[in-house]
């Protein structure tokens, strides 16, 4: 079967999860480009790219599909640097940026004529930054959106929504306008609301030191997203401005209006506040992971010890439990770290459990 070559341009979080999932086709030759050599060599050690270049025409020249997943800014960039490179004559090239309207616009300025441009946006992620996060199930059960401009020939969505089958991701289109409204209010707004929000406390914890050793659960669920990188959320609200000073607004007077009852002092308005948002909230569609085929993999806790991980990789070697990879996961809340362990094999794995548990690890088979 004829090989399917596929530029990554920007091997980070989602570039290097696009790629792990695109490997497991071994039909899919996958090359990567990145401005940092360092996210290169990791992304070639850990299995995530089959070759690695800072040269951007040698990553693209053999390409069918060119993914761009660096920072949007960035995404900007690379389109009017493609314009000047050889590109195969019926290349597809997308992106996996957070916004949709104003690439899609520049792309179908500057690309040439025999290529096609489709907007994508895979709507999963994390906040932490990087190859070294990446998952080749990251995308699982998720939605991926693709936004053709009118026109896009649909022979093209077709093969890449095709490829996309790989990532597992539900793969739906939407106009790049419609993504944007949408996407502002359930991602990028509430990334503002995240920061703003701990800004806040951190002044008041100028005053008083109490604030940042009060904050639990609640303050910590919701500010998990501040976390986040933020050359990337500058990009963001930069390319969102429109519909994000709309929800602002929209905003605003939602909390005035629940303030207001506040100062009315008003219980039946204030439950039926709570009530409303926790019916939207439970009705939520539940994001199913691990439903798909199982690979052999272990999750473990691992204790916050020096030399823990080590000490799991002898205890399985030392029985001759072979590993073929193995990553270090966050878990919920971000309390404690998973290590995962893919084995050779389900006997294996099997064998590794057992071990591990007689040595009082806590040992999951899903996180
Ligand atoms: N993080 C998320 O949750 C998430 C989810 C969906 C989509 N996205 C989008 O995906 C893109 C990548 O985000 P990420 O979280 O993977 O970021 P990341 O920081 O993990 O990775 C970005 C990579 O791009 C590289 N890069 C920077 N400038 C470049 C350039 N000019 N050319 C090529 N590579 C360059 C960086 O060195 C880095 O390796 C962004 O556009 C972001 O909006 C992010
Ligand atoms: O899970 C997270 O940390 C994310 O912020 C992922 C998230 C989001 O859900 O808002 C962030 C940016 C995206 O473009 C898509 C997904």
């Amino acid at each position: 079967m004829k090989k399917t070559t596929i530029a990554v341009v920007g091997v980070g979080l989602i570039g290097g999860s696009i790629a792990l999932s695109l490997k497991n086709d071994p039909n899919n030759r996958i090359v990567g480009f990145d401005v940092r050599q360092d996210s290169l060599d990791k992304a070639l050690t850990n299995g995530v790219i089959h070759a690695g270049t800072t040269d951007l025409q040698t990553a693209v020249r053999e390409a069918n599909i060119i993914f761009l997943a660096a920072p949007v800014e960035q995404i900007y960039a690379t389109l009017e640097t493609l314009r000047q490179l050889d590109l195969q004559p019926d290349v597809i090239v997308t992106d996996a940026g957070s916004t949709k309207s104003g690439i899609v616009h520049h792309a179908t300025k500057v690309i040439p004529d025999h290529v096609t441009f489709i907007g994508g946006h895979p709507m999963a992620g994390s906040h932490k930054s990087g190859v070294e996060a990446a998952s080749d199930r990251l995308f699982e059960n998720a939605y991926y959106v693709l936004t053709p401009a009118p026109g896009t020939p649909e022979e093209k969505v077709e093969r890449l929504s095709e490829l996309l089958q790989l990532t597992r991701a539900k793969v739906v289109r939407m106009d790049a306008d419609t993504h944007d409204q949408v996407v502002g209010a359930v991602s990028h707004f509430p990334h503002i609301l995240a920061s703003a929000l701990v800004n806040l406390v951190a002044d008041y914890d100028d005053e008083n030191a109490w604030h940042a050793r009060l904050a639990a659960g609640g303050f910590r669920d919701i500010t998990r997203i501040a976390s986040s990188n933020p050359r990337m959320w500058r990009d963001i609200l930069l390319h969102n401005r429109d519909h994000l000073l709309k929800i602002a607004r929209d905003w605003s007077a939602a909390l005035q209006d629940v303030m207001q009852l506040v100062e009315k002092a008003d219980p039946d308005g204030i439950e039926q506040f709570f009530q409303s948002a926790r019916d939207f909230r439970d009705g939520l569609p539940e994001r199913k992971t691990g439903a798909l085929p199982p690979l052999f993999d272990l999750y473990i806790d691992i204790p916050d010890h020096p030399g823990e991980i080590g000490r799991i990789t002898t205890l399985l070697g030392a029985k001759q439990i072979n590993i073929t990879n193995l990553q270090i996961r966050e878990t919920r809340e971000d309390i404690y770290g998973a290590l995962r362990i893919t084995f050779q094999s389900q006997y294996e794995m099997e064998k590794g459990e057992e071990l591990l548990r007689f040595f009082d690890y806590n040992v999951y088979r899903r996180l």
